[in-house]
């Protein structure tokens, strides 16, 4: 079920990940993406105002992990970071109406903890998500789309994960959907 890192040794429940530059390429590829998925691997705004949205009842946020680690190589080529330098790395698990929905990893490079920055250590169970789209300094890239490698039930198969920009400095955001969000109830 877990997948290691081969360069750090380091065990996580997130599958292994190919990630494509756009949504028609990723559809090229596995049809789960053109279906009920499409609409969460897309929203370009703040994706937890998005579940937030979507919730009946409750959202919230739980931390897993978070502090200073190594990202896996190729998120160090990603964010064009030298590739033995650790980042402060925040996984979390998105829940919405007592449903697991989103688990999120965030890369964040050591530069962009700087200054007002600092505050991206002390979020908690406050999402990322709120601070980013409320503070005029960031932007966001491009989203790509992942096909992941489940090898269980109930592991994510579809991913999407995107860059945001301050000034010149970038962290890197990627939120695997789990198939409760996407794909309706079966009959009770
Ligand atoms: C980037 C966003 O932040 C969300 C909140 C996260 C967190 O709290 O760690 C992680 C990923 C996102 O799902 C967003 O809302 O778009």
């Amino acid at each position: 079920m877990l997948s290691k890192d081969s360069e750090t040794g380091r065990q996580s429940p997130l599958p292994e990940t190919h990630w494509l530059r756009s949504l028609s390429a990723a559809g090229l590829q596995s049809p789960e993406v053109r279906g009920p998925a499409r609409y969460w691997l897309g929203v370009e705004g703040s994706f937890t105002r998005a579940l937030q949205q979507q919730c009946r009842e409750a959202f919230h946020v739980e931390v897993c992990t978070e502090g200073f680690a190594r990202p896996s190589a190729e998120e160090a080529r990603r964010l064009d970071i030298p590739p033995r330098q650790q980042a402060w790395i925040r996984e979390v698990r998105l829940c919405g109406d007592h449903q697991l929905w989103v688990l999120a990893r965030t890369v964040i490079p050591v530069p962009c903890l700087e200054g007002r920055g600092r505050q991206l250590r002390h979020l908690g169970s406050r999402p990322l998500g709120a601070y980013l789209f409320s503070s005029p300094d960031w932007s966001r890239g491009p989203l790509e789309v992942g096909l992941c490698r489940a090898t269980q039930p109930g592991q994510p198969r579809l991913a999407r994960r995107s860059l945001f920009h301050c000034q010149h400095q970038a962290l890197m955001v990627c939120e695997y959907l789990l198939p409760d969000l996407y794909l309706p109830a079966g009959p009770l």
